[in-house]
């Protein structure tokens, strides 16, 4: 079978080229959107991500500041440093970089970030919105998907969608978005029996779990198309993603790699409701 390999970096290039038009035309508004992250400690992988960010909103024009702090911090402390941002003009986007420390409890930080900068789109006030279809800002990676899979012609309507997984970041709100587009969902997670049973009857397999090689091709059904979330950080430095890619190259139509598949596109989506807040903020002043 021929596959197709759906890499990240064409669609998300394609959206990033329309954002940094839109970017020129709020600076003629005098509107500069900008992002503020905030990174708790010193995780290795999260401050590859922040890095990115930054590099990858300073590229189409937008201003990007990194707040770091220790890992010994207080809620208290984060808590303040919110606030700040929430009542900040110039910040139209918040993020806090997860995983976040222990003594942190993550929910009352996301809770505390402000529904219309909530960029991660993980406010409840934004999942709420997604769960009843409307208007609201997305979580990144899942609303990276929906625009991969339209990049590359996939329409998921009526299409058997099974997903593995059932995170607030991912596996959630990828099936809301799923079934806001009228496909048929199920899913999957760690105390579903016989996993295979279930992928194995999938349309558009997603599978987001964080365990490398987790599916492989007596998972799949022939044809299928396949989308790779995990991002598994072998001790040599290479990273895997919970498909066994080789395995499925000549037996899925459609297939994400790690890396280069999702993961442009949770950056590139990032930007994208960035700019969603800052022209909002525009439009508010008509
Ligand atoms: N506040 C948030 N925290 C986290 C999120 C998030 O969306 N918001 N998601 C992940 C981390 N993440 C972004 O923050 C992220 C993960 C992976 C990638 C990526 O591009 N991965 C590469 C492979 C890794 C590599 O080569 O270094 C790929 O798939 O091509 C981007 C962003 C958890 N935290």
């Amino acid at each position: 079978m021929d596959t197709t390999i759906m890499y990240g970096l064409p669609a998300a290039n394609h959206i990033r080229n329309e954002l940094q038009q839109t970017v020129t035309e709020l600076k003629d508004q005098r509107i500069t959107p900008k992002i503020s992250v905030v990174i708790i400690g010193d995780h290795p992988a999260s401050q590859t991500y922040v890095r990115i960010k930054k590099k990858a909103a300073e590229k189409i024009g937008m201003e990007a500041d990194i707040i770091q702090r220790e890992s010994t911090i207080t809620q208290d402390e984060l808590l303040r440093i919110i606030d700040h941002l929430n009542h900040d003009p110039n910040t139209h986007g918040i993020l806090v970089q997860l995983p976040l420390p222990e003594q942190i409890n993550d929910h009352a930080i996301l809770e505390r970030i402000s529904p219309e900068k909530d960029v991660d789109g993980f406010h409840p006030i934004n999942m709420g919105r997604l769960a009843v279809g409307e208007d609201a800002f997305y979580p990144c990676t899942p609303f990276g998907i929906m625009k991969l899979l339209d990049f590359y012609g996939i329409d998921v309507a009526r299409q058997h969608v099974v997903i593995v997984g059932r995170s607030h970041i991912v596996g959630k709100p990828v099936g809301q978005m799923m079934l806001n587009q009228d496909a048929t969902v199920t899913y999957c997670h760690s105390k579903t029996e016989d996993l295979s049973y279930y992928t194995s009857q999938a349309d558009i397999l997603i599978v987001a779990v964080g365990r490398a090689h987790l599916i492989g091709q007596q998972d799949v059904k022939k044809g299928a198309v396949v989308v790779d979330v995990g991002n598994s950080f072998q001790p040599s430095g290479e990273v895997l993603g919970d498909v066994n890619f080789d395995d499925l190259q000549q037996h899925a139509s459609f297939i994400t790699p790690v890396p280069k598949g999702v993961g442009p596109m949770t950056i590139t989506m990032l930007l994208y409701n960035t700019v969603k807040a800052a022209k909002r903020l525009m439009n508010e002043g008509d």
